[in-house]
């Protein structure tokens, strides 16, 4: 666990009272870039250069195992920790220079506050939103992230997944251009999970906010990054969208069928089209109990984990040998065309 620097929301809005930085347009410059970043604590390496552009508007996930050195690459570009090497600008500035009107730019939903307990949720809005420039309405915002009925409700009294979609709310009242959303929907039900989605989507697509979410829920980032990079020991190992990290960790889709003598039959492919084309061939007619399952992020995720060594496998995550048999779980037997087929 990270000893964290960052402060608790009750510093931001005063960062926030500095007079409203003008908004840019899109810009063929990165809100976000990063070359060759180092970062060193005491006499351990733990960034090795890492190079990042994140554009205006995108919605980019960084993920990565446990120890993958995420939190500490957040937190230099967030201003709150200072870097060993390399060069980096969020929003034009360095962040290590960042002033108030830099800072009031710029949306934060953290792992976890501890403070404000005493506050009503409503009050405790209203309160933040009285620091920045263009807030949004209070009691909008707390329609859109579902917390109406709690309005008069005291912080400490929220539910944990209720207090991290106050949480979200507190990072967005000052429409921030960048909003970093750390681990955003930990704790959060289905239904708030799914609200939380639509509302990034919103904030991304409509209002041009430039997101950069760290999340372990794989799920979570396919939905709604455009791009990933994938953090492992402090070096990025893949950067791309969701379709060409499968095509770069040559994950397969899976096609799942039942055989003549109802012996359930898998085969991995990357051509699932033509290998269904062939059983409905050879069938000559419907194949029994038919799925065709596209290889998964998480698939994906595992996969190049698996083809790193291994990288934080002892972390308690699922390897490459996931139950379910995934896509390229390299459990299956191989094929002379290179695909593994299942009995
Ligand atoms: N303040 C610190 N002092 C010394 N070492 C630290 C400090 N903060 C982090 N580290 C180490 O740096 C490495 C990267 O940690 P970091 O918290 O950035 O990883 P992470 O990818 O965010 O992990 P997680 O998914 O568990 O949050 C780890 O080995 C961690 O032990």
């Amino acid at each position: 666990m990270t000893t964290s620097p960052r402060t608790s929301p009750a510093t931001i809005p005063a960062a926030a009272t500095a007079p409203p930085a003008p908004r840019p347009a899109a810009s063929a410059h990165p809100v976000i870039r990063v070359r060759d970043l180092r970062m060193a604590y005491g006499a351990t390496d733990v960034l090795h250069g890492v190079d990042l552009d994140i554009h205006h508007g995108e919605v980019f996930a960084l993920l990565g195992p446990n120890g993958a050195g995420k939190t500490t690459t957040v937190e230099i570009l967030e201003g709150f920790r200072q870097r060993s090497g390399g060069d980096v600008t969020v929003l034009g500035t360095d962040p290590a220079r960042g002033g108030d009107a830099w800072r009031g730019r710029i949306g934060l939903v953290l792992q976890s506050w501890r403070d404000h307990r005493r506050w009503r949720v409503g009050e405790l809005l209203t309160h933040f939103a009285t620091y920045y420039p263009d807030p949004r309405d209070p009691a909008g915002l707390l329609r859109l992230v579902g917390l109406t009925e709690q309005a008069g409700q005291r912080v400490d009294q929220l539910s944990g997944g209720q207090r991290r979609r106050l949480d979200v709310a507190l990072g967005i009242v000052g429409r921030p251009e960048l909003l970093f959303l750390d681990e955003p929907t930990t704790g959060f039900d289905p239904q708030a999970r799914r609200r939380f989605h639509v509302l990034v989507e919103r904030l991304a697509r409509e209002e041009g906010v430039t997101i950069l979410l760290t999340t372990h829920d794989l799920a979570e980032a396919e939905r709604l990054a455009d791009r990933i990079a994938m953090l492992v020991n402090g070096r990025i190992r893949a950067l791309g969208t969701p379709a060409e990290l499968a095509r770069q960790a040559a994950a397969r889709a899976e096609v799942r069928w039942t055989a003549d003598d109802g012996t359930p039959r898998r085969e991995r492919t990357a051509d699932p089209s033509r290998l269904v084309w062939e059983l409905h061939r050879d069938a000559d007619g419907p194949i029994a109990g038919l799925e065709v399952r596209r290889p998964t992020l998480e698939d994906t995720y595992l996969r190049m984990l698996h083809q790193e060594g291994g990288a934080g496998a002892g972390d308690g995550e699922r390897d490459g040998e996931d139950e379910g048999g995934g896509p390229g779980d390299g459990s299956g037997e191989q094929c002379e065309n290179g695909e593994e087929r299942v009995a």
